[in-house]
Formats: structure tokens, sequence, C-alpha cells
């Protein structure tokens, strides 16, 4: 039964549905069952707690609230100056110790962070979460679905060889030259060039992909995409060269946590090539490439965002390979052929041309 309501601003409304238990010195105690929010778009449910709600009757609202009712209302409240503490009728305010609103808010912004950023991630890391499918035609679907989605079965994945592949890292900061050089040594060496940044930006795009959206913000964001979708990218492009014994991947790992789960669900690499180059010249190189490229991240801000991200999550990456002694530093302030040629003699240190 509805015993009161609360309706201190425009357009929302509490609801309680409960029993009353006692009236007293101009208040009615409840123990509630169910409460009920609601705005002009939203009504949610939520379920009460045990604590009791106290509410002034309709008719002590118009009387003037004595001494007794204000004291009262001062001792009782367990949210002191809460919004609403003060005001007429206001005594669900009272209970919550936060104004309605702010629930409402703070369930709001779960929900979208939720459905953006946690469940696709979830959904491509757990798949044990599905419920069982109602026909087994439902399922064959489903399947097809997320194999053509996938690209693999676990199967074949644990059957492919990764670890008898040839994987070098290329590492370095944004517009370091790690795209130019990469396409370089396919010629020579016979590599297979993978960009982790190309591969995002290809599945952003791709109109059936549930995580467009989610790539997207992180890219433009200067932000490390979850390891969880990047690897399986990377590991259904190699799966995709099964002829090819080398691979060049290029601006993966960008954080330690990325570089531990490659190398324990699908190998690891046998150098590390670290393009080093100063802020000041990758800035320039970005913004001019930022001309052409057509890329949402080549603009000043986005810039900003990814050179911090390099700088705290990217570097120790770096060092911590160092200190396994794989990585071959690189500078690359100089001519684009300059560079290349330092890359090439480098490479051809721990891996014969290919003819
Ligand atoms: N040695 C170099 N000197 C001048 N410009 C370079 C050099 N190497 C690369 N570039 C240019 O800088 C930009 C960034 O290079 P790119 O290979 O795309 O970097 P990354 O893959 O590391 O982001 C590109 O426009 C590229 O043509
Ligand atoms: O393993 C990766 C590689 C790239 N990115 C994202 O892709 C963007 C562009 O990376 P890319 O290597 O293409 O370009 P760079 O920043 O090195 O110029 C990065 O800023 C990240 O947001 C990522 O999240 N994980």
């Amino acid at each position: 039964m509805i015993n009161d309501y609360y309706d201190d601003f425009a357009f929302w409304h509490l609801r309680v549905f409960g029993s009353a238990i006692k009236e007293e010195m101009g208040l009615v105690e409840y123990v509630p069952k169910t409460l009920f929010l609601r705005s002009s778009s939203v009504h949610l449910r939520l379920p009460a707690s045990s604590r009791m709600v106290r509410f002034y009757s309709e008719q002590q609202k118009q009387q003037k609230e004595g001494e007794k009712i204000d004291q009262l209302r001062m001792g009782q409240s367990s949210s002191k100056g809460g919004r609403g503490s003060g005001k007429k009728g206001t005594s669900t305010g009272l209970f919550f110790g936060f104004h309605p609103f702010a629930i409402f808010a703070s369930l709001t912004l779960l929900a979208s962070g939720y459905m953006m950023i946690v469940k696709p991630v979830l959904q491509m890391t757990d798949n044990t979460m599905k419920k069982p499918k109602e026909s087994k035609s439902e399922e064959e679907e489903e399947s097809k679905a997320e194999a053509a989605a996938v690209g693999y079965t676990k199967e074949e994945i644990d059957a492919f060889p990764f670890d008898k592949k040839t994987v070098v890292f290329v590492l370095g900061g944004p517009g370091s030259g790690k795209g130019t050089n990469s396409e370089r040594l396919v010629g020579d060496f016979g590599f297979v060039h993978l960009s982790a940044g190309d591969l995002l930006r290809a599945e952003q795009k791709r109109e059936v992909s549930q995580y467009g959206a989610l790539i997207a913000h992180y890219i433009r964001e200067g932000l490390i995409v979850p390891h969880e979708i990047t690897i399986g990218l990377l590991r259904n492009a190699m799966m995709d060269r099964k002829e090819c014994d080398r691979f060049l991947i290029d601006g993966f790992p960008r954080n330690v946590e990325q570089a531990k789960a490659f190398e324990e669900t699908v190998c690891r690499a046998q150098k590390v090539l670290y393009f080093e180059c100063p802020e000041t010249v990758l800035l320039e190189r970005l913004l001019n490439r930022g001309k052409t490229s057509g890329r949402s991240d080549d603009n000043i801000e986005s810039i900003k965002k990814r050179f911090n991200t390099y700088v705290n999550d990217s570097k120790p990456v770096i060092e911590a390979y160092e200190k396994e002694g794989k990585v071959i530093t690189i500078s690359c302030q100089d001519s684009v052929d300059a560079v290349y040629e330092k890359t090439r003699k480098s490479v051809e240190q721990f891996l014969p041309k290919k003819k």
C-alpha cells in the first residue's frame, strides 16, 4: 500500500510501500518494503533497507511545526545538513543521507559505464557466463557468429605453434617511426608486419564489431585498449598468416600488463626494437602526419594524452625488456633512410636476411 510520498523537486517522486508502525509527536514511522523512484522518463524500484522511514503526516505539514518536531528532526537526522534537511516534509532526504537525484545520477553513470566498457570486456573474457541456449539451432547460429567475429576456435588456437615463430616487438613513442621502419623491414627480412594500432583501427571500423565505440574512445583519449581485445586481434592476425614464421609486432605491448598477458597466452618476443626520439621531434612529426592521416588522435589534445600514456605506461615495458637484455635502441632523429639503415643493421645481428 502507498503510505506517503515525497515530492520536493519538480520531477522526482519517491514512494514508499510499507506499513505504518507508529505515530508519535507528528511523525509516522514506517517499515519500508519497496522504494519507488520516478522521474518523467525513468522509473526505478529499489529494495528498501530494514531501517525505519519517518514521514510527517499531511496534517502536521500544514500545522506550524512546533519545537518538538524541530528538535526531533535535528536529533534524528543521521545526515547532518543533508539535502532537504531543513525543508518541510523532506524526512525522506534524512533517511537516505543524500538526495534521490544523486542515487539516480550514480545509477545512470554506473549503467552507462557498464554498457560501454565493462560489458564488452566481460563478453570477450568470460564466455562461461552465458546462459544455456533455448535450442540447438540458436546455439549453432550463435557459435557461427562468434567464430566469424573471433576467427578461430579454442582448439585451433591451442594447436597453433606460436612458440615456433620469431616475434620482434617494435616500440617507441608515438610518431617515432615504428610503422615507417617496420614496413621496410618486411622487404628485407620477410617479416609480417602487424601494427597493433592498425588492427585496432580496422576493428573499430568493422560494422558488426561490438568493440567499435570502445576502441574509438580509447584511441581518441590516448589510452590503452583492454589487452584482451588487442591480443585477440594480434593472435588472429598471426594465425591468418600461418605460413610465415617472422612477425614484427609494432606498437605493442604498451604496458607491462599487456606484455605479461601476451607472453602467457601467445609467446615470448626474441627482441625489442626501440626507436628513441625526443618529444619535440615526435610532436612535430605527429602534427605533420595529422594533416593527411585522418586519424582521430593526431591532434594536439590527443597527442598530449598519448605522451602521458607513453611515459607512464609504455616506457616501463622498455625498461623491463632492457633488464632481460632484449632491447636494441635506435635513435630516430636522422633522416628516414639513415634511421632505416641503422635498423636494418641491428636486425641483421640476430636474424639472417631473407631472399
Ligand atoms: N626519420 C624520420 N624523419 C622524419 N620523419 C619521419 C622519420 N620517420 C618517420 N617519419 C614520419 O613521421 C611520422 C610518424 O612516423 P610513423 O612511422 O607513422 O610513426 P609511428 O608508427 O611510430 O607512430 C610519419 O609521417 C613519417 O613519415
Ligand atoms: O597495443 C596497443 C596499440 C595501440 N593502442 C591504441 O592505439 C593508439 C595508436 O597507436 P599506434 O601504434 O597506431 O600509433 P602511435 O601512437 O604509436 O603513433 C594508441 O594511442 C592507443 O590508444 C592500444 O590501445 N594498444
